[in-house]
């Protein structure tokens, strides 16, 4: 018994989802011994969903292993692929099973909003009922632990992360940024700038929306902002960071090959907009700016350049994306100066 409290307490003892999924697999491998345990999580859009290892812990593994976060959806197995997973899913209850002559048990994985996921553990024999119980009350447990990080870290209304969380994910990808760009040799023998990650700060801000209120009321205006919040789901990419900062603003924080390609998924966004028919008020359009975060980049200074993209995308006519480099090498805007964390944060 004391062993189980002492599991729960260390479950508890972070704020952080990454460390909570691994002291999870942690204490339910000790407590059970089974052969492997893990924690599957489902992501992606309806049709081209995907399995993301959250944690993954076996017998003889020293620490858990789990899927980056930035993992390529093309590269992780589909669900289909794994068909007791997705009844665990769909049924909302648990799953018992086969793998070869080793049983399977398979718990849902739930937020208050959906099934989100699965834990699995492998056994030599199957699983007790009185083990069944004592892995269901942890997950309930996990599972109100994680609503309480919910309600810290995301907005009420669109379900999005909150400003307050926004520095912390920032930091992390500027500090994954290399010093330098890393430089390759092609096979023709020329010289190249490597595959290192980059990330994509852009700000999305809905036109005219004071006229929305003042037109059909702000019950009518908060529904366009969870409607909005879905379609930015929908058009970016499962592990893009998706925040409202607060009234009819929104940022993504994203990763991806290169300009180009953030440029193509924000105005994904822009088009989905566009042609979404919002009840009652018909269309809606936003204005768009984004620019590269920089190694030497504060919150405030890249947030600052997406912004002054986005007071151009107005300024041209709204229902624009615009970047902040493309601006500058058009002259059509000036680097500004590095702001202080304290100027906007
Ligand atoms: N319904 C609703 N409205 C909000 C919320 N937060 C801010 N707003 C409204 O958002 C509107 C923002 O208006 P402005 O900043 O003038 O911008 P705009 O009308 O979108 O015009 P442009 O940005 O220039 O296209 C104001 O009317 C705010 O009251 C909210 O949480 N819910």
């Amino acid at each position: 018994m004391s062993e189980v409290v002492d599991h729960l307490a260390e479950m508890t003892g972070f704020r952080d989802r990454d460390v909570m999924d691994v002291t999870l697999v942690s204490a339910l491998r000790d407590l059970l011994e089974p052969l492997s345990v893990a924690i599957f999580r489902c992501v992606g859009e309806a049709g081209e969903q995907r399995w993301l290892t959250r944690a993954h812990l076996s017998a003889d593994d020293a620490v858990a292993t789990a899927d980056p976060l930035w993992s390529d959806p093309e590269l992780l197995p589909l669900v289909q692929d794994y068909p007791q997973r997705l009844d665990c899913m769909h049924s909302r209850a648990v799953v018992q099973g086969d793998i070869g002559e080793h049983c399977l048990s398979l718990f849902p994985i739930a937020t208050d909003r959906d099934v989100v996921g699965v834990l699995e553990v492998i056994s030599t024999e199957r699983m007790t009922s009185k083990a069944q119980r004592l892995v269901s009350s942890v997950l309930r447990i996990y599972h109100n632990f994680q609503g309480l990080l919910d309600y810290s870290e995301r907005d009420t209304l669109t379900g999005l992360l909150n400003r307050k969380t926004f520095e912390d994910s920032f930091l992390k990808a500027v500090s994954e940024l290399p010093a330098r760009a890393v430089m390759a040799d092609t096979d023709d023998g020329r010289r190249h700038e490597g595959r290192s990650p980059r990330y994509f700060l852009g700000v999305i801000d809905i036109d005219h929306f004071k006229l929305v209120n003042d037109r059909f009321g702000h019950l009518i205006g908060d529904e366009v902002l969870l409607l909005l919040s879905r379609l930015m789901r929908s058009s970016f990419r499962f592990h893009d960071l998706l925040y409202r900062f607060g009234g009819e603003e929104f940022v993504v924080l994203m990763r991806c090959e290169d300009e180009a390609d953030a440029a193509l998924a924000f105005e994904r966004l822009r088009l989905n907009t566009e042609h979404y028919a919002f009840p009652q008020i018909g269309r809606i359009t936003v204005s768009i700016g984004f620019t590269q975060v920089r190694i030497e980049d504060s919150p405030a200074s890249a947030f600052e350049r997406a912004d002054k993209a986005v007071y151009h995308a107005k300024d041209s006519g709204r229902n624009q994306v615009h970047s902040h480099a493309e601006l500058v090498s058009a002259g059509k805007m000036s680097e500004q100066a590095q702001l202080s964390a304290m100027e906007l944060f």
